[in-house]
């Protein structure tokens, strides 16, 4: 059966992050991620991971200063980028988690390229036991994010050549930004470390829209995708009363 990761960026956002983790827990969820934990102590985020036995499947590398969107991808800003990545890897250490979304910002064309892979190839070798997600946002949420589409993390990806290095493969960015969702993830399974999930476009829950995540879940099973999928959307109300979604999709 599919497992799902509860987004604590997007759901149960109002809680502390310890307490977060607890309602994931009693909703059923069978992991959980972030996006920024770092206002909270890590001692006490770890100790609710290990009191509900959830994972944190992945934190994100802050995005800079108000109105940046992550800093690995911009010019002149290497020494703050590669700062941010420690702190997202010594916390990440801190309370076991897997995966770092390292952000790229707002950078375009190759000086931004060829930045945006040494700061990769720096966090992929100062945590070889730790995943490193590079993600894909749309042009709609994010214009001018640095990293837009899979063809472009798929050449990121080659040319950083670094083995811990992987795709998150967010279906909501995705399916706006090139669609075919389907054949997509087939073609990409091998690049990818991490799935996301949420309506197409209002970003709520995954039950409605113009993407049919039964489907996915299904293609995702035949591929042999065993991991939790993320729920990385926005509910219009408390996240307890958003949550019929789930059983529907653990049917599939
Ligand atoms: O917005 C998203 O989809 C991300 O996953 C994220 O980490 C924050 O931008
Ligand atoms: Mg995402």
């Amino acid at each position: 059966m599919t497992g799902f990761s509860a987004n604590l960026g997007f759901l149960w956002a109002d809680l502390p992050l310890p307490d977060a983790i607890r309602a994931a827990h009693r909703a059923g969820f069978d992991a959980v991620e972030c996006h920024w934990p770092y206002d909270f102590d890590p001692a006490a985020v770890k100790a609710a991971l290990d009191e509900t036995g959830l994972a944190m499947l992945g934190l994100n590398t802050n995005r800079g200063k108000p109105g940046e969107n992550g800093l690995s991808a911009l010019p002149g800003r290497e020494v703050e980028a590669r700062a941010e990545i420690d702190r997202a890897i010594a916390y990440a250490r801190a309370i076991g988690c897997g995966a770092i979304h390292v952000m790229a910002g707002y950078g375009k064309g190759a000086v931004a390229d060829a930045i945006f892979i040494g700061n990769l190839t720096y966090a992929c070798q100062t945590a070889p036991e730790l995943t490193i997600l590079i993600e894909p946002l749309n042009r709609y949420d994010a214009p001018g994010y640095f990293l837009a589409g899979t063809a472009q993390a798929a050449d990121l990806m080659i040319k950083a050549h670094q083995p811990n290095l992987r795709l998150m493969f967010d279906c909501y960015h995705l399916q706006i930004m090139e669609g075919d969702l389907s054949r997509r993830l087939e073609k990409l399974l091998p690049l990818i470390g991490h799935v996301q999930i949420a309506a197409v476009p209002d970003r709520g829950p995954p039950d409605h829209g113009e993407v049919d995540y039964r489907h996915i879940v299904g293609v995702l099973r035949d591929l042999g995708w065993d991991r939790p999928l993320g729920a990385e959307y926005k509910p219009s109300g408390p996240t307890d009363a958003s949550l019929g979604w789930l059983d529907l999709l653990r049917a599939v």
